[in-house]
């Protein structure tokens, strides 16, 4: 079916009802300003910033570390069961809002563990959120695990020893944080015990790194999908792989932009990834420091770049879907809504 004569000016409109996935969000990149106040006060932690303005204010971001040094000490205020569920549940209401029916969260547990939070506290609090999701607010979920790229292996295998207790509120295991320096290589055999164990496989891959670690991301940890993946284009036979092999890319614009992996969003590569046959998906990365939920990534990308046009928003949406890890039977049901809400647009 063809969605391109849907015109222009109806699309923001489409973007926001389109059911959607959600597959590359780090919950602890949920956690908003007012919310990370509230709870340094609940749990008498003190910020080295004495608002919610100043503490935004900081949030001028030069590259993936001048980030990721303000989204760990944000996440020093998590230390009950209760936060956890409180932040989670905040991400799902503003995910139900942008009709993300499926999503799968990101957790990043070396970050509490070294601050002397158990395990036990993140996975409870971020599971009773994921239920009470599906009960009351209709949004199915699943939990990935990342390992920290910038810690050692044996600290990732340490992590995995405290995780498998709980083996079945997780279903995968991701890689994260900064990327430069930190090669897919340095955890082939953390992932490798992973696969044995069935856990589903993910990685951040050319994001800041080069298009080589999208390779080692693929044959040496065997990821199934790839996070970010945007600097794939500099490798053209790479970029081919990828397509034949349709493994999908979670893309996060705003997120890009904010780090300076594009100076613009006009300059943002998704249209190109779209017309090289990628399977490309939308996508927030940590949607409280990068200016906006997963709608509004759709939003900004298809404003800035004219080449995009209602039949990629399909597509877009439609690979969210399938690159998900949910059941055959749940896909089809969320395209089949898909189809009746385009059909709504022609
Ligand atoms: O975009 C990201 N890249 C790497 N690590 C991260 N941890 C949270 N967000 C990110
Ligand atoms: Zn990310």
């Amino acid at each position: 079916m063809s969605y391109e004569s849907i015109a222009r000016d109806r699309l923001p409109e489409l973007l926001r009802a389109m059911p959607k996935a959600e597959l590359h969000i780090h919950i602890e990149g949920s956690l908003e300003p007012e919310l990370i106040f509230q709870l340094a006060q609940r749990n008498q932690v003190g910020l080295a910033y004495p608002d919610v303005d100043a503490l935004r204010a900081a949030y001028a971001f030069t590259d993936l570390q001048s980030f990721l040094d303000i989204y760990y000490a944000g996440a020093s205020v998590l230390l009950k069961e209760e936060d956890f569920f409180d932040m989670a549940m905040a991400y799902y209401r503003r995910a139900q809002a942008d009709h993300v029916v499926h999503a799968e969260v990101f957790f990043d547990p070396q970050t509490h563990t070294a601050r002397g939070v158990p395990f036990e506290t993140v996975i409870r609090g971020l599971t009773r959120a994921k239920e009470t999701a599906q009960r009351e607010l209709g949004v199915s979920s699943e939990l990935i695990l990342c390992f920290l790229r910038h810690l050692s292996e044996d600290e990732a295998f340490a992590t995995l020893e405290q995780a498998l207790p709980w083996r079945d509120h997780f279903i995968g295991v991701g890689l994260d944080s900064s990327e430069r320096g930190n090669p897919p290589e340095k955890f082939a055999r953390v992932f490798a015990k992973c696969r044995e164990l069935g856990l589903r496989l993910v990685a951040h891959a050319g994001e800041e790194g080069p298009a080589s670690y999208i390779r080692s991301a693929l044959d040496v940890l065997h990821a199934e999908r790839i996070d970010h993946g945007v600097r794939c284009v500099e490798d053209p036979a790479l970029v081919e792989r990828l397509a034949a092999e349709r493994v999908p890319l979670t893309v996060c614009p705003l997120s890009n932009v904010k780090l300076c992996v594009f100076p613009t969003m006009a300059q943002h590569n998704l249209a190109t990834l779209l017309e090289r046959g990628l399977c490309v998906t939308v996508n927030s990365d940590d949607p409280a420091y990068f200016g906006g939920y997963v709608n509004q990534n759709y939003l900004e990308a298809f404003a800035a770049l004219p080449q995009l046009h209602a039949g990629h928003a399909y597509t877009l949406a439609r690979n969210s879907l399938e690159a998900s890890f949910a059941s055959d039977a749940d896909k089809a049901r969320w395209i089949a809504e898909l189809d009746a809400v385009f059909a709504r647009f022609r």
